[in-house]
C-alpha cells in the first residue's frame, strides 16, 4: 500500500468513526393486528421530520405491511441481496419524506440457519447502513415464534405494541415471557418500552402500562417503560385505505400527533448501549454470536 492510499483509508476510517453508529429499534407485538406496522412506518415519518435518516427494515415475514403502507412494490429484497448477489443500494427502496426500507421477503425466514460466510456477507453489507442511517427500525413478526425473539434478543431497544383487548395483554405477556427464557436474554440489556395503542384516552393506556409492567417485573424480572399512547383513531384506517400513512395523509389527527410526541420522547433520550451492540453491526454481529464470525 502506498503512502497516499494509506492516508485514504486513514481518512475514510475517521469519517466512520465520526458518524456515529445508527440507533437500533425493533417494534414488536405479541399478537398479530395490534399496530406493529403502523408505529414502525409513522414514527419513522416523525423522525425524518426531525432531520434524521431513517431506514426501515420489514422483517415481518409473510405479512410485508411497510411496502402495503407506503404504496410501493419493491423490486428486490433481503433474499435478493443474500443468494442473487444484489448490493444494499439496490434493495433499498424509497419510501415517502426521504425513509427509506428494505423490504425483508423469504430471506428473513432463513437467517438463522446461515453458514459462516453467509453471515459474514450480510453484516458486512447490512454495515453499509451505517453510512446512510441515523436511525434503523425493525419491524419484526408478532408473536412468540423462534425468528421473532433472535430479532428481539440482539437489540438494545425494543417498541412493544399492546392494545386494551385482553388477548394482546396476555400475549404481550407470553412474548415477554418467551423472550426472557431465549438464551442469551439479559434484561440489563433490553429496554422494552410498550405504546399503548387504541385507547378512549390517556387514562387508559396508562392503566393498561401500569397492570403489565406490574406482572412483568414481578414474574420476569423485566422492566418496561412507558412511551405513550395512541388513540383509536378512524382517520388510521383511512390512510390506510389510500396507502399512506396516518401522519402524512391527516398530519393533524389525534394520532399523528401522538406519533410525534412520542418520537420526540424517544430522541430525547440516549440509547444507552454497550459499545460491542451498539449500530447495525453491532445488532448483527450479536444477532449471530452464535456463530463465532
Ligand atoms: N390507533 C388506531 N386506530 C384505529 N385503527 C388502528 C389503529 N392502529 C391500528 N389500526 C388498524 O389496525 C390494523 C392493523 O394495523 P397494523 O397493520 O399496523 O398492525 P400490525 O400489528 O402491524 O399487523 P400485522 O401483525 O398484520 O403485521 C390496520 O388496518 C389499522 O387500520
Amino acid at each position: 500500500m502506498d503512502q497516499a492510499e494509506n492516508l485514504r483509508k486513514i481518512m475514510q476510517q475517521k469519517e466512520e468513526q465520526a458518524k456515529e453508529a445508527a440507533r437500533v429499534i425493533a417494534v414488536t407485538s405479541g399478537k398479530g393486528g395490534v399496530g406493529k406496522s403502523s408505529v414502525s412506518v409513522n414514527l419513522a415519518i416523525q423522525f425524518a421530520r426531525m432531520g434524521k435518516s431513517v431506514v426501515i427494515l420489514d422483517a415481518d415475514f409473510g405479512l410485508a405491511n411497510v411496502e402495503v403502507m407506503f404504496g410501493v412494490i419493491p423490486k428486490y429484497n433481503l433474499s435478493d441481496l443474500l443468494y442473487n448477489g444484489r448490493e444494499l443500494k439496490e434493495i433499498i427502496c424509497e419510501g415517502p419524506e426521504g425513509i427509506q426500507f428494505i423490504s425483508g421477503g423469504s430471506g428473513i425466514a432463513n437467517l438463522a440457519n446461515f453458514d459462516k460466510e453467509q453471515v459474514k456477507r450480510l453484516i458486512n453489507k447490512m454495515t453499509e447502513l451505517e453510512k446512510i442511517a441515523d436511525i434503523v427500525i425493525i419491524d419484526t413478526g408478532a408473536g412468540i415464534n423462534p425468528s421473532v425473539m433472535e430479532f428481539l434478543i440482539s437489540s438494545p431497544e425494543t417498541i412493544l405494541v399492546t392494545t386494551p383487548e385482553p388477548t394482546s395483554v396476555t400475549d404481550s405477556y407470553a412474548l415477554l415471557k418467551a423472550l426472557s427464557m431465549t438464551e442469551g436474554f439479559q434484561g440489563k440489556n433490553t429496554t422494552v418500552k410498550m405504546i399503548a395503542n387504541r385507547v378512549s384516552d390517556a387514562g387508559e393506556g396508562k392503566n393498561l402500562y401500569e397492570k403489565l409492567s406490574m406482572v412483568v417485573s414481578k414474574f420476569l424480572n423485566i422492566n418496561i417503560e412507558f412511551l405513550g399512547v395512541i388513540p383509536q383513531d378512524s382517520y388510521i384506517t383511512k390512510a390506510i385505505m389510500k396507502q399512506k400513512p396516518v401522519s402524512i395523509m391527516y398530519p393533524n389527527a389525534a394520532a399523528s400527533k401522538q406519533f410525534e410526541a412520542i418520537a420526540k420522547k424517544l430522541s430525547g433520550t440516549q440509547q444507552d448501549v454497550s459499545d460491542s451492540r451498539r449500530g447495525i453491526r453491532g445488532y448483527f454481529k450479536n444477532f449471530f454470536a452464535k456463530k463465532n464470525v
